[in-house]
């Protein structure tokens, strides 16, 4: 579905990606793995096309991106830290949102109730606890049933409940065939969710394939012990 090929940013003398090559395939769940500060954001945004890099290509469905917006509505977006309109209420930000497509009808709202949101929805973004913004966060990433949903660090500020209720969600929307790519630093996590894994150091994908094969190939048994692994330098 998306085809990075040798794609390169630098934010002034900083070299984030030197040249990323990756393939996430329909229907998958993709995980970007690296430390912190790694490119990882910086990446998503490139297939965004809210960062433009320096060099390379991104391919959605054989259409190599050229600054133009049309596919972003086929893409869901849940960031780090969303940054609302801080004294419009959700509601006002849903409303909003639908406005700017359309209003179309067969809108995905079911999170809203899943995640008993309910009763926040008429208070100004500026007033909800952390987890209830990332919550408002999860619910538009959703909104327009996406082909493909990018999640930065999803369960972040997440209670265990509301964790798991958006995990749920997304191993439902997979089944149904939506494509995902997702950051966490919480292997468990992408362990429970995850198809594929490719594992962003130094400005490069120094791994790309199945969790399985990562596991196997570093003889590891757990995914945090695997990516310490490669943390730590050693090649597989
Ligand atoms: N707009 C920008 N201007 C300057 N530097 C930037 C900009 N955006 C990102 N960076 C830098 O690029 C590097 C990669 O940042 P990025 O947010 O992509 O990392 P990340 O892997 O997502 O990190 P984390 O795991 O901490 O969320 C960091 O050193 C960051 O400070």
């Amino acid at each position: 579905m998306i085809d990075l090929q040798n794609l390169k940013k630098r934010f002034g003398d900083l070299r984030v990606l030197r040249g990323v090559t990756t393939h996430v395939a329909k229907g998958d769940i993709t995980a970007i793995v690296g430390p912190n500060g790694s490119g990882k954001t910086t990446l998503i945004k490139c297939i965004l096309g809210l960062v433009r890099p320096d060099a390379g290509t991104v391919t959605i469905d054989g259409t190599t991106l050229d600054g133009s917006w049309q596919y972003r509505e086929r893409i869901g977006y849940m960031p780090q830290g969303a940054p609302f309109p801080e004294n419009l209420t959700a509601r006002e930000i849903i409303a909003m949102l639908k406005d700017l497509r359309g209003n179309p009808e067969n809108t995905d709202e079911e999170l809203i109730d899943a995640f008993d949101l309910a009763p926040e929805l008429d208070k100004p973004i500026r007033t909800l606890s952390g987890g209830n913004r990332q919550k408002v966060n999860a619910v538009t990433a959703f909104l327009f049933r996406p082909d493909l949903v990018i999640l930065d660090e999803p369960t972040a500020g997440l209670d265990p409940t509301a964790s798991s209720v958006l995990k749920d969600k997304i191993q439902a929307e997979r089944q149904a065939g939506t494509t995902f790519i997702l950051t966490s630093h919480v292997m468990s996590e992408l362990e429970e969710l995850a198809d594929h894994l490719a594992f962003l150091l130094n400005g490069t994908i120094q791994f790309n394939g199945p969790i399985d094969d990562l596991k196997q190939s570093t003889g590891c048994h757990n995914l945090e012990r695997a990516i310490a692994h490669l943390m730590q330098g050693n090649q597989i």
